[in-house]
Order: structure tokens, then sequence, then C-alpha cells
């Protein structure tokens, strides 16, 4: 069922376990999420990024939608990055149940300020809101211990931000970051920050940048043609110990588009004489639905449904 991201987190943040909010820009990358969810008993979050709204449109988000609406598990279909408020209501309008307001690369008051026009917005039509305070960077040993805390989340201001903007959930700013090098070996998340912050709200947090790079899906990927440099991830244990503490929604996207594009280049060097879509874009779904079944395990939401 179509559910707002409220129904979904709040939930997840109180049974401590971590809901996978994965990116979608097609049809199958749509059903390996929603249909490896039910099959697990897994709630799930579909997220779009204004990218994903441009290429797709409103014909992407009906087909969330709609599989959302048949789904036998609660689905939340989510703005994700939206970069205004503009954005976030154009997201509504769209069928959205929840909406991400990313103002973190403003000042802190502005933040504060677009964050809460938004929050009113969304909360008079029942939606639910992410915010994001910190910004996200990759953590490399080069990068000296002041440096490191200008991107990170601070605890403190987390809570007045919280409490000036009413802002639902809150992306927070822990050492990972968006794309497949996020670090290398086993990138650094800063722990002892999240068990902070749990500790000072009652919110569900979110992970942005948690995609996991597994070594065999890169490997595949150069297998098949495909160039990669030293891609790292988030470690597994990483992100349960973080759902541990506070984190209820991990967003996952790189996993995904490096597992569609194996199942796509796979079949292509194997299978030369294949031309039917059904035929390269059914197995792509199938590597995209074991990533997704992986992540469910990982973040302890099989069987909350
Ligand atoms: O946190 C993540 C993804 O993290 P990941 O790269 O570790 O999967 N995201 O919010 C995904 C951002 C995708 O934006 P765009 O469609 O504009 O490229
Ligand atoms: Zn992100």
């Amino acid at each position: 069922m179509l559910v707002t991201g409220n129904d979904i987190l709040v939930p997840a943040r109180a049974g401590k376990y971590g809901v996978g909010s994965f990116n979608t820009n097609n049809m199958e990358i749509t059903q390996a999420i929603i249909h490896t969810a039910e099959r697990l008993r897994s709630p799930v979050m579909v997220q779009m990024s204004e990218g994903a709204i441009k290429y797709g449109g409103q014909d992407l988000a009906n087909i969330v939608i709609d599989l959302a609406e048949r789904a036998t598990v609660p689905v939340a279909l989510h703005l994700d990055h939206g970069s205004s408020y503009e954005s976030a209501l154009k997201a509504i309008k769209m069928g959205f149940t929840s909406v991400m307001i990313d103002a973190s690369h403003h000042q802190f008051a502005e933040n504060i300020q677009e964050t809460r026009r938004v929050v009113e917005a969304a909360h008079a039509m029942g939606i639910s809101v992410e915010a994001e305070l910190g910004r996200l960077g990759g953590i490399e040993e080069h990068i000296v211990v002041d440096e490191k805390d200008a991107f990170l989340t601070d605890p403190e201001e987390a809570v007045q931000f919280v409490e000036q903007t009413g802002t639902d959930y809150l992306a927070i700013a822990i050492g990972t970051s968006h794309g497949a090098y996020k670090g290398k070996g086993r990138p650094f998340i800063d722990h002892e920050r999240i068990e902070k912050i749990e500790k000072l709200l009652s919110i569900p947090l979110v992970a942005h940048g948690s995609s996991g790079v597994p070594a065999e899906i890169v490997q595949r990927f150069r297998d098949c043609g495909g160039e990669i440099g030293d891609a790292f991830g988030i470690a597994d244990e990483d992100l349960q110990r973080a759902t541990q503490h506070g984190i209820a929604k991990v967003n996952v996207d790189t996993d995904l588009r490096l597992a569609m594009t194996v199942g796509v280049r796979e079949i292509l060097k194997n299978s030369p004489k294949e031309f039917d879509p059904r035929k390269i874009m059914g197995p792509a779904r199938e590597v995209m639905s074991k990533i997704v079944e992986h992540k469910l395990g990982v973040l302890g939401s099989v069987g909350k449904a």
C-alpha cells in the first residue's frame, strides 16, 4: 500500500531497523525494489531525484504509485534531494508521499527558513518531510580534523534545527558520500557522532551515500567491459551498527545502477545475437533484485511488514 514516509520510518526508528530507500529511474528498477520488498515482507521507500523526474516525469512516478498502491507491503514514494520549495510542492502534486528539501548547502539560518516553509506546506497536505544538515563528503585520511568537522553534522545544531523546522526525519553527514568512491577499503563512518545525535533526537535519522559497492558486482562490471576505478562502499557492519542507533532511512542508488548495468552488459557480451529488450532488461532486473534482497537483510527490515 502507498503510505507516507513517517508511516514507515517512525516504526523503523522505534524498532531499531533500517528501511532501504532506493532510487529508481525506470520500470525494471521499480519492480526489483517493490517486488523484492513484497517477497521479503519488508517496508520500502522508492525515491526519485530531480534528475529522475526530469528523465521519467509523471510517467515514471505513475509506475511507482501504481506498483506501490497494489503492493502488499508499505511503500512510500519519496523526492530525493529536492532543491527548492517549488520542487517539493511539484512532487507532492505528482503524488509523492514524502519529500526531501535539501538546503544543506545554505547557511544554517537559511536552511532552517527554507526547510520550515516546506514542512508547513507538506504537513498541511499530510506529506512527511526529510531535511539535511551537514554536507556529505568523503572522509579521507588527508582531511585534517577541523575540515572533517566542517562537513559532518553537529549534534547540538541538529537539535536546534529540528526544533525550529519541524522536519519529520533528518539526513545527517556522518562520513558517507554519494557514488562508487567512498574512501579506500572501509570508508570512515563517525559512529560516535551518530550515537550522540541518536541520544538527542528521537526522529528517524537518514544516511545518504549508503551503497555497499560490492566487490563481486564491481568485478563483474569490469569483466564485461565496464571501466571503474578503486571503488569502495559502506560496509554492511557499519550500516547494521548505524541502524541500532537511530538511522532508519538508508539511501541506495549506486548499487542498483551497477547491478542493472552488469545485467545488461553481460547479456550483450555473452549473447551478441540478442536484441529482445525483455531478454536484456529481464536479467538486469534479476541482478538488481538480488542487491535489494541483500540490503533488506543487512538493514533488518525483512519480515517487518
Ligand atoms: O544517497 C544517495 C545515493 O547514495 P549511493 O551513491 O551510495 O547509492 N542518493 O540520495 C541518490 C542521489 C542520486 O541523485 P541523482 O539521480 O541526481 O544522481
Ligand atoms: Zn543523497
